[in-house]
Protein backbone atom coordinates (compact mmCIF):
# COMPACT_ATOMS: atom_id res chain seq x y z
CA UNK A 1 0.00 0.00 0.00
CA UNK A 2 1.03 3.74 -0.83
CA UNK A 3 0.29 4.61 2.28
CA UNK A 4 2.75 5.28 5.39
CA UNK A 5 -0.60 6.72 7.70
CA UNK A 6 -1.36 3.90 10.64
CA UNK A 7 -3.67 1.48 9.25
CA UNK A 8 -7.31 2.89 9.79
CA UNK A 9 -8.11 -0.49 10.81
CA UNK A 10 -5.92 -1.00 13.24
CA UNK A 11 -8.17 -1.97 16.51
CA UNK A 12 -6.39 0.08 19.37
CA UNK A 13 -7.99 -2.16 22.04
CA UNK A 14 -6.27 -5.24 20.23
CA UNK A 15 -2.74 -3.00 19.99
CA UNK A 16 -1.96 -2.70 23.66
CA UNK A 17 -3.58 0.32 24.40
CA UNK A 18 -4.95 0.77 27.61
CA UNK A 19 -8.65 1.49 26.64
CA UNK A 20 -9.78 1.55 30.01
CA UNK A 21 -7.50 4.10 31.67
CA UNK A 22 -8.42 6.22 28.21
CA UNK A 23 -12.20 5.98 29.21
CA UNK A 24 -11.70 7.44 32.59
CA UNK A 25 -10.30 10.15 31.45
CA UNK A 26 -12.83 11.03 29.36
CA UNK A 27 -16.01 13.14 30.47
CA UNK A 28 -19.64 12.16 31.45
CA UNK A 29 -20.54 13.77 27.60
CA UNK A 30 -18.20 11.03 26.17
CA UNK A 31 -20.19 8.20 27.33
CA UNK A 32 -23.49 6.47 26.76
CA UNK A 33 -24.89 3.89 28.74
CA UNK A 34 -26.94 1.68 26.42
CA UNK A 35 -28.69 -1.86 26.86
CA UNK A 36 -26.70 -5.34 27.51
CA UNK A 37 -25.10 -3.08 30.26
CA UNK A 38 -22.90 -2.12 27.42
CA UNK A 39 -21.45 1.36 27.28
CA UNK A 40 -20.73 3.44 23.86
CA UNK A 41 -17.30 6.30 24.17
CA UNK A 42 -16.00 8.58 21.99
CA UNK A 43 -12.24 7.85 22.94
CA UNK A 44 -9.45 10.14 21.75
CA UNK A 45 -9.47 8.71 18.12
CA UNK A 46 -11.70 5.56 18.25
CA UNK A 47 -15.43 4.26 19.23
CA UNK A 48 -14.74 2.00 21.98
CA UNK A 49 -17.38 -0.02 23.13
CA UNK A 50 -17.84 -1.94 26.12
CA UNK A 51 -19.60 -4.86 26.21
CA UNK A 52 -19.53 -8.26 28.36
CA UNK A 53 -22.09 -9.81 25.65
CA UNK A 54 -19.34 -9.57 22.85
CA UNK A 55 -17.67 -12.50 24.72
CA UNK A 56 -20.56 -14.65 24.40
CA UNK A 57 -21.27 -13.86 21.69
CA UNK A 58 -22.27 -16.75 19.08
CA UNK A 59 -20.81 -16.77 15.49
CA UNK A 60 -23.02 -18.37 12.79
CA UNK A 61 -19.59 -20.03 11.28
CA UNK A 62 -18.70 -21.13 14.37
CA UNK A 63 -20.27 -24.86 14.62
CA UNK A 64 -23.52 -23.35 13.60
CA UNK A 65 -23.04 -20.66 16.15
CA UNK A 66 -22.90 -23.40 19.21
CA UNK A 67 -19.07 -22.56 20.41
CA UNK A 68 -19.15 -19.15 22.08
CA UNK A 69 -17.02 -16.58 20.28
CA UNK A 70 -13.85 -16.25 22.04
CA UNK A 71 -13.53 -12.08 21.58
CA UNK A 72 -12.98 -9.35 24.18
CA UNK A 73 -15.21 -7.85 26.11
CA UNK A 74 -14.45 -4.26 24.13
CA UNK A 75 -14.30 -3.27 20.53
CA UNK A 76 -12.67 -0.44 19.21
CA UNK A 77 -13.62 1.25 15.83
CA UNK A 78 -11.47 4.50 14.67
CA UNK A 79 -13.34 7.13 14.03
CA UNK A 80 -11.78 7.36 10.17
CA UNK A 81 -14.27 3.95 9.85
CA UNK A 82 -17.21 5.30 11.12
CA UNK A 83 -19.33 6.03 8.34
CA UNK A 84 -22.49 6.99 9.94
CA UNK A 85 -24.64 7.34 13.06
CA UNK A 86 -28.32 7.73 14.11
CA UNK A 87 -30.89 7.60 16.83
CA UNK A 88 -34.01 6.81 15.87
CA UNK A 89 -36.77 5.84 18.32
CA UNK A 90 -34.37 4.77 21.04
CA UNK A 91 -32.47 2.94 18.39
CA UNK A 92 -28.87 3.05 18.12
CA UNK A 93 -27.04 1.98 14.49
CA UNK A 94 -23.37 2.59 13.67
CA UNK A 95 -22.46 1.98 10.66
CA UNK A 96 -18.61 1.21 10.00
CA UNK A 97 -15.98 0.18 7.74
CA UNK A 98 -14.98 -3.17 8.79
CA UNK A 99 -11.84 -4.90 7.60
CA UNK A 100 -12.02 -7.92 5.32
CA UNK A 101 -9.15 -9.76 4.42
CA UNK A 102 -5.86 -7.53 4.26
CA UNK A 103 -6.88 -5.02 0.94
CA UNK A 104 -10.56 -5.06 1.42
CA UNK A 105 -13.30 -3.54 3.83
CA UNK A 106 -16.87 -4.16 3.97
CA UNK A 107 -20.03 -2.16 6.17
CA UNK A 108 -20.31 -3.23 9.37
CA UNK A 109 -23.44 -2.44 11.77
CA UNK A 110 -23.80 -1.87 16.07
CA UNK A 111 -26.66 -1.51 17.11
CA UNK A 112 -28.19 -0.60 21.15
CA UNK A 113 -31.18 0.59 22.56
CA UNK A 114 -31.32 3.59 25.11
CA UNK A 115 -33.52 1.80 27.51
CA UNK A 116 -33.21 4.64 29.83
CA UNK A 117 -35.95 7.29 28.47
CA UNK A 118 -34.12 10.24 30.54
CA UNK A 119 -30.90 9.86 28.43
CA UNK A 120 -33.20 10.54 25.31
CA UNK A 121 -31.29 14.28 24.90
CA UNK A 122 -27.74 13.04 25.59
CA UNK A 123 -28.07 10.20 23.49
CA UNK A 124 -29.03 12.28 20.33
CA UNK A 125 -26.31 15.00 21.29
CA UNK A 126 -24.05 11.56 21.43
CA UNK A 127 -24.63 10.78 18.35
CA UNK A 128 -24.20 14.09 16.87
CA UNK A 129 -20.56 14.50 18.64
CA UNK A 130 -19.67 10.96 16.99
CA UNK A 131 -20.50 12.20 13.58
CA UNK A 132 -18.63 14.99 14.14
CA UNK A 133 -15.83 12.92 14.97
CA UNK A 134 -16.25 10.46 12.15
CA UNK A 135 -16.23 13.80 9.76
CA UNK A 136 -14.13 16.50 11.12
CA UNK A 137 -15.04 19.65 9.94
CA UNK A 138 -12.37 19.70 6.69
CA UNK A 139 -14.67 16.72 5.38
CA UNK A 140 -17.93 17.00 3.44
CA UNK A 141 -20.19 14.52 5.20
CA UNK A 142 -22.44 13.10 3.01
CA UNK A 143 -20.82 13.78 0.11
CA UNK A 144 -22.87 14.12 -3.50
CA UNK A 145 -21.46 12.08 -6.14
CA UNK A 146 -21.69 11.53 -9.40
CA UNK A 147 -20.26 7.88 -10.54
CA UNK A 148 -18.86 7.29 -13.53
CA UNK A 149 -18.72 3.54 -14.30
CA UNK A 150 -16.15 2.85 -17.63
CA UNK A 151 -17.87 -0.70 -18.04
CA UNK A 152 -14.78 -1.78 -19.83
CA UNK A 153 -12.20 -0.41 -17.34
CA UNK A 154 -9.92 -3.01 -15.58
CA UNK A 155 -10.79 -6.41 -17.78
CA UNK A 156 -14.38 -5.73 -17.61
CA UNK A 157 -14.56 -5.64 -13.59
CA UNK A 158 -15.57 -1.94 -12.93
CA UNK A 159 -19.43 -2.74 -12.69
CA UNK A 160 -19.24 -5.53 -10.30
CA UNK A 161 -16.72 -3.49 -8.04
CA UNK A 162 -18.64 -0.84 -7.92
CA UNK A 163 -21.80 -2.48 -7.29
CA UNK A 164 -19.99 -5.19 -4.67
CA UNK A 165 -17.29 -3.46 -3.32
CA UNK A 166 -17.92 0.49 -3.02
CA UNK A 167 -21.54 1.11 -3.41
CA UNK A 168 -22.51 0.03 0.15
CA UNK A 169 -19.85 1.86 1.64
CA UNK A 170 -21.19 5.41 -0.19
CA UNK A 171 -24.77 4.33 0.85
CA UNK A 172 -24.09 2.95 4.69
CA UNK A 173 -22.22 7.38 4.34
CA UNK A 174 -25.44 8.29 3.26
CA UNK A 175 -23.64 10.16 0.20
CA UNK A 176 -26.27 11.22 -2.58
CA UNK A 177 -24.59 8.98 -5.33
CA UNK A 178 -25.82 9.34 -9.35
CA UNK A 179 -24.49 6.27 -11.59
CA UNK A 180 -23.94 6.78 -14.90
CA UNK A 181 -21.92 3.96 -17.23
CA UNK A 182 -19.92 5.51 -19.84
CA UNK A 183 -20.80 4.21 -23.37
CA UNK A 184 -17.94 5.16 -25.71
CA UNK A 185 -14.67 7.03 -25.79
CA UNK A 186 -14.85 10.62 -25.02
CA UNK A 187 -18.31 10.50 -23.14
CA UNK A 188 -17.06 11.27 -19.84
CA UNK A 189 -15.60 14.40 -21.28
CA UNK A 190 -18.98 15.18 -22.59
CA UNK A 191 -20.69 14.27 -19.20
CA UNK A 192 -18.74 16.46 -17.36
CA UNK A 193 -18.64 19.15 -19.65
CA UNK A 194 -22.42 19.24 -19.13
CA UNK A 195 -22.69 18.22 -15.84
CA UNK A 196 -24.51 20.66 -13.15
CA UNK A 197 -21.31 22.08 -10.70
CA UNK A 198 -23.64 23.40 -8.33
CA UNK A 199 -25.45 19.82 -8.01
CA UNK A 200 -21.99 17.47 -7.37
CA UNK A 201 -19.28 17.82 -4.89
CA UNK A 202 -17.21 14.76 -6.11
CA UNK A 203 -16.90 12.82 -9.72
CA UNK A 204 -16.10 9.31 -8.86
CA UNK A 205 -14.68 7.57 -11.81
CA UNK A 206 -15.10 3.63 -11.32
CA UNK A 207 -11.94 3.13 -14.08
CA UNK A 208 -7.91 3.32 -14.92
CA UNK A 209 -6.73 6.80 -15.12
CA UNK A 210 -8.31 7.19 -18.42
CA UNK A 211 -11.74 8.85 -17.75
CA UNK A 212 -10.02 11.18 -14.74
CA UNK A 213 -8.13 12.32 -17.43
CA UNK A 214 -11.40 12.91 -19.44
CA UNK A 215 -12.95 14.32 -16.20
CA UNK A 216 -10.53 17.13 -16.10
CA UNK A 217 -10.70 17.88 -19.67
CA UNK A 218 -14.23 17.78 -19.42
CA UNK A 219 -14.87 20.33 -17.00
CA UNK A 220 -12.15 22.64 -18.20
CA UNK A 221 -14.65 22.65 -21.14
CA UNK A 222 -17.23 24.15 -19.29
CA UNK A 223 -17.79 27.86 -19.60
CA UNK A 224 -16.93 28.53 -16.38
CA UNK A 225 -13.84 26.06 -16.11
CA UNK A 226 -12.16 27.48 -13.78
CA UNK A 227 -15.00 27.25 -11.36
CA UNK A 228 -15.90 23.88 -12.33
CA UNK A 229 -12.43 22.58 -11.69
CA UNK A 230 -12.42 24.25 -8.33
CA UNK A 231 -15.75 22.99 -7.26
CA UNK A 232 -15.76 19.63 -7.94
CA UNK A 233 -13.46 17.38 -7.12
CA UNK A 234 -12.29 14.28 -9.37
CA UNK A 235 -11.19 10.97 -7.42
CA UNK A 236 -11.03 7.65 -8.72
CA UNK A 237 -12.53 4.21 -7.77
CA UNK A 238 -9.91 1.85 -8.87
CA UNK A 239 -10.80 -0.53 -11.36
CA UNK A 240 -7.84 -0.38 -13.60
CA UNK A 241 -4.70 -2.15 -13.98
CA UNK A 242 -2.36 1.43 -12.87
CA UNK A 243 -4.62 3.29 -10.82
CA UNK A 244 -2.31 6.11 -10.13
CA UNK A 245 -4.88 8.57 -8.82
CA UNK A 246 -5.92 6.25 -6.35
CA UNK A 247 -2.62 5.34 -5.31
CA UNK A 248 -1.94 9.06 -4.74
CA UNK A 249 -4.50 10.51 -3.00
CA UNK A 250 -6.51 7.43 -1.45
CA UNK A 251 -3.01 5.58 -0.90
CA UNK A 252 -4.72 2.23 -2.20
CA UNK A 253 -5.84 0.49 -5.11
CA UNK A 254 -8.21 -1.18 -3.30
CA UNK A 255 -12.02 -0.18 -4.41
CA UNK A 256 -13.37 -0.58 -1.06
CA UNK A 257 -10.68 0.81 0.89
CA UNK A 258 -10.69 3.41 -1.50
CA UNK A 259 -14.21 4.16 -1.41
CA UNK A 260 -13.77 4.79 2.46
CA UNK A 261 -11.21 7.56 1.39
CA UNK A 262 -13.29 9.11 -0.96
CA UNK A 263 -16.84 9.37 2.11
CA UNK A 264 -13.61 10.93 4.28
CA UNK A 265 -11.82 12.85 1.65
CA UNK A 266 -10.53 16.24 1.84
CA UNK A 267 -10.38 18.45 -0.78
CA UNK A 268 -7.39 19.09 -1.94
CA UNK A 269 -6.21 21.82 -4.85
CA UNK A 270 -3.89 20.00 -7.41
CA UNK A 271 -1.53 21.76 -10.11
CA UNK A 272 -2.75 20.91 -14.04
CA UNK A 273 -0.55 20.45 -16.77
CA UNK A 274 -1.64 22.45 -19.79
CA UNK A 275 -0.27 20.81 -23.10
CA UNK A 276 -0.58 22.42 -26.77
CA UNK A 277 0.14 20.14 -29.31
CA UNK A 278 -0.66 21.13 -33.12
CA UNK A 279 -3.90 22.28 -32.73
CA UNK A 280 -5.13 20.37 -29.52
CA UNK A 281 -4.92 21.91 -26.44
CA UNK A 282 -5.95 19.95 -23.10
CA UNK A 283 -4.98 19.08 -19.74
CA UNK A 284 -2.84 16.18 -17.67
CA UNK A 285 -3.38 15.33 -14.67
CA UNK A 286 -0.54 12.37 -14.22
CA UNK A 287 2.24 12.51 -16.83
CA UNK A 288 3.94 12.70 -20.16
CA UNK A 289 6.55 10.24 -21.13
CA UNK A 290 8.57 9.39 -24.69
CA UNK A 291 11.09 6.89 -24.67
CA UNK A 292 11.12 4.03 -22.84
CA UNK A 293 8.19 4.45 -20.20
CA UNK A 294 5.87 5.35 -23.24
CA UNK A 295 7.40 2.53 -25.47
CA UNK A 296 7.03 -0.08 -22.45
CA UNK A 297 3.12 1.15 -21.71
CA UNK A 298 2.00 1.75 -25.09
CA UNK A 299 4.23 -0.08 -27.33
CA UNK A 300 3.40 -3.70 -25.56
CA UNK A 301 0.61 -4.22 -26.57
CA UNK A 302 0.82 -7.00 -28.44
CA UNK A 303 2.22 -8.60 -25.45
CA UNK A 304 -1.16 -8.09 -23.63
CA UNK A 305 -1.22 -12.11 -22.72
CA UNK A 306 1.75 -11.52 -20.34
CA UNK A 307 -0.51 -9.36 -17.87
CA UNK A 308 0.71 -6.74 -16.13
CA UNK A 309 4.32 -8.27 -17.07
CA UNK A 310 4.51 -6.84 -20.44
CA UNK A 311 5.50 -3.22 -18.80
CA UNK A 312 8.48 -4.73 -17.25
CA UNK A 313 9.35 -7.38 -20.23
CA UNK A 314 8.80 -4.09 -22.06
CA UNK A 315 11.59 -2.49 -20.02
CA UNK A 316 13.88 -5.03 -19.85
CA UNK A 317 14.09 -5.50 -23.30
CA UNK A 318 14.86 -1.75 -24.17
CA UNK A 319 17.25 -1.76 -21.88
CA UNK A 320 18.96 -4.85 -23.35
CA UNK A 321 18.85 -3.57 -26.53
CA UNK A 322 20.12 0.08 -25.37
CA UNK A 323 17.13 1.89 -26.89
CA UNK A 324 17.34 5.37 -27.53
CA UNK A 325 14.75 8.10 -28.52
CA UNK A 326 16.30 10.90 -29.20
CA UNK A 327 14.94 15.11 -28.89
CA UNK A 328 15.42 18.32 -28.73
CA UNK A 329 13.89 19.26 -25.23
CA UNK A 330 13.62 22.79 -23.73
CA UNK A 331 12.32 23.76 -20.22
CA UNK A 332 11.64 26.55 -17.98
CA UNK A 333 13.69 25.47 -15.17
CA UNK A 334 12.98 26.01 -11.45
CA UNK A 335 15.56 23.40 -9.73
CA UNK A 336 18.17 21.19 -11.01
CA UNK A 337 19.34 20.49 -7.43
CA UNK A 338 18.42 16.95 -6.02
CA UNK A 339 19.40 17.72 -2.37
CA UNK A 340 17.35 20.90 -2.53
CA UNK A 341 14.55 19.37 -4.00
CA UNK A 342 14.78 16.97 -1.15
CA UNK A 343 14.93 19.09 1.10
CA UNK A 344 12.40 21.32 0.51
CA UNK A 345 9.78 18.29 -0.06
CA UNK A 346 10.49 17.18 3.33
CA UNK A 347 9.94 20.91 4.83
CA UNK A 348 6.35 20.80 3.13
CA UNK A 349 5.60 17.30 4.75
CA UNK A 350 6.84 18.01 7.87
CA UNK A 351 5.18 21.58 7.89
CA UNK A 352 1.63 19.53 6.77
CA UNK A 353 2.28 17.31 9.55
CA UNK A 354 2.79 19.89 12.31
CA UNK A 355 -0.59 21.45 10.81
CA UNK A 356 -2.24 18.53 10.67
CA UNK A 357 -1.04 17.98 14.39
CA UNK A 358 -2.04 21.49 15.55
CA UNK A 359 -5.33 20.96 13.91
CA UNK A 360 -4.13 24.12 11.99
CA UNK A 361 -5.41 22.77 8.58
CA UNK A 362 -8.97 21.66 9.64
CA UNK A 363 -10.30 24.54 7.94
CA UNK A 364 -14.17 23.95 7.00
CA UNK A 365 -14.42 22.05 3.80
CA UNK A 366 -14.59 24.73 1.68
CA UNK A 367 -12.55 26.46 -0.99
CA UNK A 368 -9.67 28.82 0.62
CA UNK A 369 -8.14 29.53 -3.55
CA UNK A 370 -8.53 32.35 -4.15
CA UNK A 371 -11.61 33.75 -6.07
CA UNK A 372 -10.39 35.24 -9.87
CA UNK A 373 -12.03 37.83 -11.01
CA UNK A 374 -12.99 35.35 -14.33
CA UNK A 375 -13.67 32.30 -13.91
CA UNK A 376 -13.03 31.59 -17.07
CA UNK A 377 -9.42 29.23 -17.61
CA UNK A 378 -6.10 30.97 -17.24
CA UNK A 379 -3.98 31.80 -20.53
CA UNK A 380 -1.13 30.04 -21.13
CA UNK A 381 2.04 31.92 -19.55
CA UNK A 382 4.74 30.52 -22.26
CA UNK A 383 2.18 30.64 -25.81
CA UNK A 384 1.76 26.96 -27.45
CA UNK A 385 4.19 24.82 -29.17
CA UNK A 386 3.72 26.72 -32.60
CA UNK A 387 4.84 30.50 -31.07
CA UNK A 388 8.49 31.04 -30.86
CA UNK A 389 9.99 29.76 -28.00
CA UNK A 390 10.00 32.22 -25.53
CA UNK A 391 13.82 33.37 -23.87
CA UNK A 392 13.08 32.03 -20.88
CA UNK A 393 13.19 28.47 -21.79
CA UNK A 394 16.75 26.89 -21.97
CA UNK A 395 17.16 24.55 -24.50
CA UNK A 396 19.75 21.04 -25.01
CA UNK A 397 19.74 18.49 -27.88
CA UNK A 398 19.69 15.21 -26.58
CA UNK A 399 20.71 12.32 -29.21
CA UNK A 400 21.15 9.73 -26.35
CA UNK A 401 18.22 10.03 -24.67
CA UNK A 402 16.74 7.10 -23.21
CA UNK A 403 13.75 8.09 -20.77
CA UNK A 404 11.88 11.23 -20.63
CA UNK A 405 9.73 11.43 -18.17
CA UNK A 406 7.46 14.48 -16.87
CA UNK A 407 4.74 14.12 -13.90
CA UNK A 408 2.25 15.46 -11.27
CA UNK A 409 2.40 12.78 -8.86
CA UNK A 410 4.50 10.20 -7.12
CA UNK A 411 2.80 6.81 -8.41
CA UNK A 412 2.45 5.82 -11.84
CA UNK A 413 1.35 2.83 -10.83
CA UNK A 414 1.48 -0.32 -7.98
CA UNK A 415 5.39 -0.32 -6.83
CA UNK A 416 6.43 2.83 -9.04
CA UNK A 417 7.28 5.93 -6.54
CA UNK A 418 8.90 7.20 -9.86
CA UNK A 419 8.28 11.28 -8.88
CA UNK A 420 9.38 10.70 -5.27
CA UNK A 421 9.25 14.40 -4.68
CA UNK A 422 6.18 15.48 -6.03
CA UNK A 423 3.93 17.51 -4.39
CA UNK A 424 -0.02 18.36 -5.25
CA UNK A 425 0.31 21.77 -5.67
CA UNK A 426 3.54 22.92 -5.92
CA UNK A 427 3.21 24.73 -8.79
CA UNK A 428 6.07 22.61 -10.82
CA UNK A 429 6.28 19.55 -12.53
CA UNK A 430 8.92 16.92 -11.94
CA UNK A 431 11.09 15.64 -14.76
CA UNK A 432 13.00 12.68 -15.29
CA UNK A 433 15.43 12.28 -17.76
CA UNK A 434 17.59 9.38 -17.91
CA UNK A 435 20.35 8.64 -20.77
CA UNK A 436 19.85 5.83 -23.46
CA UNK A 437 23.42 4.65 -23.32
CA UNK A 438 24.00 3.68 -19.81
CA UNK A 439 25.52 0.54 -18.26
CA UNK A 440 22.87 -2.43 -19.20
CA UNK A 441 23.66 -3.12 -15.39
CA UNK A 442 23.18 0.28 -14.03
CA UNK A 443 19.45 0.21 -16.11
CA UNK A 444 18.58 -2.91 -14.79
CA UNK A 445 19.83 -1.72 -10.82
CA UNK A 446 17.77 1.41 -11.73
CA UNK A 447 14.58 -0.67 -12.44
CA UNK A 448 14.40 -2.63 -9.50
CA UNK A 449 15.70 0.63 -7.16
CA UNK A 450 12.11 1.71 -8.65
CA UNK A 451 9.77 0.36 -6.15
CA UNK A 452 12.43 0.77 -3.15
CA UNK A 453 12.16 4.45 -3.85
CA UNK A 454 15.99 4.83 -4.71
CA UNK A 455 15.89 6.02 -8.48
CA UNK A 456 16.46 9.87 -7.61
CA UNK A 457 19.56 8.55 -5.39
CA UNK A 458 21.56 7.51 -8.97
CA UNK A 459 23.86 10.17 -10.07
CA UNK A 460 22.69 9.12 -13.71
CA UNK A 461 19.02 10.40 -13.17
CA UNK A 462 18.10 13.65 -13.79
CA UNK A 463 15.63 15.06 -11.57
CA UNK A 464 14.25 17.95 -11.53
CA UNK A 465 11.31 20.53 -10.83
CA UNK A 466 10.66 22.53 -13.89
CA UNK A 467 7.59 25.12 -14.52
CA UNK A 468 7.21 25.05 -18.46
CA UNK A 469 8.96 22.74 -21.36
CA UNK A 470 8.76 21.83 -25.18
CA UNK A 471 10.14 18.42 -26.34
CA UNK A 472 10.35 17.75 -29.99
CA UNK A 473 11.16 13.72 -30.57
CA UNK A 474 12.47 11.85 -33.32
CA UNK A 475 13.15 8.70 -34.63
CA UNK A 476 16.85 6.92 -33.76
CA UNK A 477 18.60 6.23 -36.96
CA UNK A 478 19.60 2.47 -36.99
CA UNK A 479 22.77 2.06 -38.17
CA UNK A 480 23.14 -0.38 -41.04
CA UNK A 481 24.97 -2.87 -39.21
CA UNK A 482 22.33 -3.13 -36.24
CA UNK A 483 19.04 -3.67 -38.54
CA UNK A 484 18.64 -7.01 -38.19
CA UNK A 485 19.45 -6.73 -34.21
CA UNK A 486 17.05 -3.91 -33.98
CA UNK A 487 14.34 -5.95 -35.37
CA UNK A 488 14.59 -8.86 -33.06
CA UNK A 489 14.66 -6.49 -30.33
CA UNK A 490 11.65 -4.28 -31.52
CA UNK A 491 9.65 -8.07 -32.22
CA UNK A 492 10.29 -8.59 -28.82
CA UNK A 493 9.76 -6.09 -27.21
CA UNK A 494 6.43 -6.43 -28.57
CA UNK A 495 6.58 -3.06 -31.40
CA UNK A 496 7.32 -5.56 -34.39
CA UNK A 497 5.11 -3.53 -36.30
CA UNK A 498 5.52 -0.10 -35.31
CA UNK A 499 6.52 2.26 -37.76
CA UNK A 500 6.44 5.62 -35.18
CA UNK A 501 7.84 6.48 -32.09
CA UNK A 502 5.16 6.96 -28.93
CA UNK A 503 4.20 9.70 -26.78
CA UNK A 504 2.03 8.82 -23.61
CA UNK A 505 -0.01 11.53 -21.80
CA UNK A 506 -1.82 10.36 -18.93
CA UNK A 507 -1.36 6.91 -20.20
CA UNK A 508 -2.88 7.16 -23.22
CA UNK A 509 -1.32 7.65 -27.14
CA UNK A 510 -1.04 11.08 -28.40
CA UNK A 511 0.84 12.11 -32.40
CA UNK A 512 4.57 11.63 -31.85
CA UNK A 513 5.20 15.34 -32.67
CA UNK A 514 6.46 18.11 -30.68
CA UNK A 515 4.45 19.13 -27.86
CA UNK A 516 4.65 21.70 -25.04
CA UNK A 517 3.53 21.95 -21.45
CA UNK A 518 3.07 24.12 -18.70
CA UNK A 519 2.38 23.96 -14.72
CA UNK A 520 -1.09 25.89 -13.90
CA UNK A 521 -0.85 26.15 -10.40
CA UNK A 522 -4.23 24.55 -8.47
CA UNK A 523 -6.42 24.40 -11.20
CA UNK A 524 -7.94 21.58 -10.34
CA UNK A 525 -9.30 20.00 -7.31
CA UNK A 526 -8.88 16.11 -6.16
CA UNK A 527 -10.12 14.48 -2.52
CA UNK A 528 -7.03 13.41 -0.42
CA UNK A 529 -6.91 11.74 2.51
CA UNK A 530 -4.55 13.90 4.01
CA UNK A 531 -5.06 17.23 1.39
CA UNK A 532 -2.05 18.79 0.27
CA UNK A 533 0.75 15.97 0.36
CA UNK A 534 0.40 12.33 -1.59
CA UNK A 535 0.31 8.99 -0.04
CA UNK A 536 3.80 7.78 0.99
CA UNK A 537 5.54 6.11 3.18
CA UNK A 538 8.74 8.10 4.13
CA UNK A 539 10.68 5.02 3.73
CA UNK A 540 10.22 5.48 -0.25
CA UNK A 541 10.62 9.19 -0.08
CA UNK A 542 13.31 11.19 -1.69
N1 LIG B 1 -18.07 2.12 -23.13
C1 LIG B 1 -16.85 2.35 -23.60
N2 LIG B 1 -16.42 1.80 -24.75
C2 LIG B 1 -15.17 2.00 -25.20
N3 LIG B 1 -14.26 2.79 -24.59
C3 LIG B 1 -14.63 3.37 -23.44
C4 LIG B 1 -15.94 3.19 -22.88
N4 LIG B 1 -16.01 3.88 -21.74
C5 LIG B 1 -14.81 4.48 -21.59
N5 LIG B 1 -13.98 4.18 -22.61
C6 LIG B 1 -12.58 4.60 -22.83
O1 LIG B 1 -11.69 3.66 -22.28
C7 LIG B 1 -10.43 4.31 -22.09
C8 LIG B 1 -9.68 3.64 -20.96
O2 LIG B 1 -10.36 3.78 -19.80
P1 LIG B 1 -9.79 3.54 -18.36
O3 LIG B 1 -8.46 4.15 -18.19
O4 LIG B 1 -10.84 3.98 -17.46
O5 LIG B 1 -9.67 1.96 -18.24
P2 LIG B 1 -8.49 0.93 -18.46
O6 LIG B 1 -7.92 1.10 -19.82
O7 LIG B 1 -9.01 -0.40 -18.05
O8 LIG B 1 -7.43 1.37 -17.37
P3 LIG B 1 -5.88 1.07 -17.38
O9 LIG B 1 -5.32 2.02 -18.40
O10 LIG B 1 -5.44 1.41 -16.01
O11 LIG B 1 -5.73 -0.37 -17.73
C9 LIG B 1 -10.76 5.77 -21.84
O12 LIG B 1 -10.06 6.55 -22.75
C10 LIG B 1 -12.25 5.87 -22.11
O13 LIG B 1 -12.59 6.94 -22.93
Amino acid sequence: MASSAPNPFDDPAGSGVDVSSTTDMLTAAAVLNVDRNATLTLGTDALIVLDDGLKHRRRPDNLCGLLPQLSKTTRAVPFYNILWAELSDFEITIKYAQPSGKKACKVGSIHYSVTDKSLYAHAKQWVAALVNRAYPSNTKRRKRIKVLVNPFGGQGKAQQLWTREVEPIFAAAQCDVDVEKTAYRGHAKEIAEKMDVDAFDVVACASGDGLPHEVFNGLAKQKYARKALRQVAVTQIPCGSGNALSLNINGTDSPSLAAVAIVKGVRTPMDLMAITQGSERYYSFLSQAVGIVAESDLGTETLRWMGPFRFTWGILIRIVGQTIYPAEVSIVLDSSDKHAIRESYRHAVSEHQSALDDNMTLSPDEDTRATFDTELLPGLKYGTVADPLPATFETADLPTLGNFYTGNMVWMSPDAPFFQAALPADGKMDMINIDGMLSRMTALRMLSSVEHGKLMAFPEVSYRKVLAYRISPRMAPTPSTRRVRAKIGRWLGGAGKQKQGLVAVDGESVPFEPFQVEVVPSLGTVLSKRGAIYELDPALGP
